[in-house]
């Protein structure tokens, strides 16, 4: 079967594009653009291993996605998430994870980012042990995003990958020694608008992991992994059904592939409110796939007013006072550090958003000073690895991590943390403390509207006032928003007692939409798509009804079918 695209060559973009076509198995339809790198990653053979994964797996996922909906009506109606009495089994015995296999066994320091040509060179060469590639909080998923990045990572796998940046004339190849990689894919909530099956638009994550997957699995294994991998981050998962469909997945890849059973392994994010009381079922369902858990920090706290988003009493103070001195997220951190030890896998930190100010050298050791004092936290209280968003952080974070954990690989046999077996519920739900300022406002506000800005034109992650920005630190900004005009709460911070309202808020947009005129400049803001992410993003701060994501919400806008045609999900 053919599926139609239009193929632009370069030298000829103003003129009339030649057609060309991917070859596509039966009930495959392909509305992105033709490009021939793509083409050498949308292969027939390739697509038929997503679209079986597809009809494999598209059931349990629908059904998945309705839990998550009913579990947000009782939340709605006052239900706090708690611990499954049904699996009360699988948290009291004991079990373990398979071992981590010893490529893996020291990821002290990971770094992440987008699936960027440049940057995975950069990363991959950046000291750390492991680079988390990613298809989701650090990118956005653009059609041109997407198949670029997986055609960079097969380059990357194979060991082949370079970059020639013209304007500086420096070319990037990859060092002897680089990072190991992990790939992270999409959630499940989100479908890939421009691959078609049976009809409907792909799950997001089944085209990412399914395209990495069979490009890259035997050179992975052979190169990298000892024998096992590919390696996998599994993001905003929910309940540990969810894990078990993933789990599926990785049975039916290995079994077409012909590879052992466990091969595949992955650490999955805990960085929503549900899945905190889920670790151990989590693992348990994972346990022959499994290399730990990991802190989600910046989703969990945008998880955590979601899941309340219906609790008048649960409103979150400033975002800059939401860190991890707050108990909640203190006692998420503790407890995930005991399940994975008691389970025999990794308990890795999360992401201190600092970044490296270049023009400022006493801000930039204020900021250093901050992640290296988050680092060390997190290796004293048992961490085995931790995320660095930018190489410039790795030698301080890897000097913390250093001389608190020597040569040992990881902490799993020497950091227990059975104190944290009295965590309770109440300890994870605790309220955040702290004052609310119109500062807060403004700069939530200034932040989304950037953050959105550069999410429409194909940027996922940004640097914005010396912090990284992604998809999961915008969603903080969003929803906060909403919760405070919701509830018309006070800004109880700065003296002015002044409750949130939708015309302080108007005016608060319409002031920092200039000062962002300010900053960015006449031109940049006229070329850019600011005008229509102030729309999107006020719109997604008002409505009645919060949307479940901001990506999932302003996906249509970044949905580009060849030929044209309707693009709408
Ligand atoms: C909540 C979460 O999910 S966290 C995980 C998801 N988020 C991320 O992964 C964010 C990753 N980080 C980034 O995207 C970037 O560091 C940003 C956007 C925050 C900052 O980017 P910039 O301001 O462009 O960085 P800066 O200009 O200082 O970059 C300097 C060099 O470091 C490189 N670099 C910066 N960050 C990274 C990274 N994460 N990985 C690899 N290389 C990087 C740049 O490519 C650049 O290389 P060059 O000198 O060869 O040209
Ligand atoms: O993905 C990481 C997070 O903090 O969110
Ligand atoms: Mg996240």
């Amino acid at each position: 079967m053919l599926s139609l695209g239009t193929l632009v060559q370069p030298s000829q973009t103003e003129k009339k594009p030649a057609m060309s076509y991917y070859d596509v198995p039966e009930g495959v339809d392909i509305r992105g653009r033709y490009d021939q790198e793509f083409a050498k990653i949308l292969t027939k053979d390739a697509l038929q291993f997503v679209a079986d994964l597809q009809r494999e797996f598209r059931g349990h996922v629908k059904y998945a996605m309705e839990c998550r909906k009913e579990a947000k009506t009782w939340y709605n109606n006052g239900a706090l998430p708690g611990f499954d009495p049904v699996t009360k089994f699988v948290r009291e015995s004991s079990w373990v994870c398979a071992p981590v296999p010893q490529a893996v066994a020291d990821r002290r320091v990971e770094i992440t980012g987008p699936v960027e040509r440049k940057m995975i060179i950069n990363a991959l060469n950046s000291g750390a042990k492991v680079f988390m590639a990613d298809f989701e909080d650090a990118l956005s998923p653009t059609w041109e995003n997407l198949m670029r990045g997986q055609v960079n990572l097969k380059d990357a796998v194979n060991g082949t990958i370079s970059f020639h940046d013209k304007a500086r004339n420096r070319v990037y190849k990859l060092n002897d020694q680089t990072a190991k990689l992990f790939v992270r894919p999409r959630g499940w909530h989100l479908p890939e608008a421009h691959i078609f099956v049976d009809g409907e638009p792909a799950i997001g994550c089944l085209v990412d992991f399914g395209l990495y997957f069979f490009h890259n699995y035997a050179s992975f294994r052979r190169t990298q992994g000892g024998g096992y991998g590919p390696f996998f981050y599994l993001p905003k998962m929910e309940n540990s059904r969810e894990a078990r469909i993933w789990n599926n997945v990785f049975e039916r890849a290995e079994k077409l592939a012909g590879i052992e059973r466990g091969s595949i392994r992955a650490t999955v994010l805990i960085e929503t409110l549900p899945a905190v009381f889920q670790m151990d079922e989590i693992l348990y369902e994972l346990r022959d796939h499994s290399v730990g858990l990991n802190c989600g920090r910046w989703d969990y706290i945008f998880s955590y007013v979601k899941t309340f988003q219906g609790h008048s009493d649960r409103l979150l103070p400033d975002r800059v006072l939401v860190g991890m001195g707050q108990h909640f997220m203190r006692s998420y951190s503790d407890l995930l550090i005991r399940t994975c030890h008691r389970r025999g896998v990794h308990a890795m930190g999360g992401m201190a958003a600092q970044i490296p100010i270049r023009d400022d050298p006493a801000a930039n050791e204020a900021a250093m000073e901050l992640v290296r004092k988050d680092k060390l936290r997190e290796v004293k209280a048992g961490h085995d690895g931790t995320w660095a968003a930018h190489p410039g952080l790795i030698p301080a974070i890897m000097e913390v991590f250093n001389s608190n954990m020597g040569s040992n690989p990881n902490q799993i046999q020497s950091i227990k943390r059975e104190d944290a077996a009295r965590i309770t519920e109440e300890d994870l739900l605790m309220r955040p403390v702290g004052v609310r300022t119109l500062e807060g406002l403004r700069l939530n506000t200034r932040v989304g509207i950037q953050y959105l800005a550069a999410w429409l034109t194909g940027t996922g992650s940004v640097p914005l006032y010396n912090l990284m920005e992604d998809a999961a630190t915008a969603e903080i900004s969003r929803v906060q928003i909403w919760q405070w005009l919701k509830y018309g709460v006070e800004l109880d911070g700065d003296g002015l007692g002044v409750k949130v309202s939708r015309e302080l808020f108007g005016r608060v947009v319409e002031e920092e939409m200039e000062r962002i005129e300010r900053e960015v400049g006449k031109e940049k803001l006229k070329k850019g798509m600011y005008k229509e992410a102030c729309k999107i993003f006020s719109r997604q701060c008002t409505v009645p009804v919060l949307d479940d994501f901001l990506t999932l919400n302003a996906y249509n806008h970044i949905v580009i079918h060849h030929p044209k045609g309707p693009s709408k999900l």
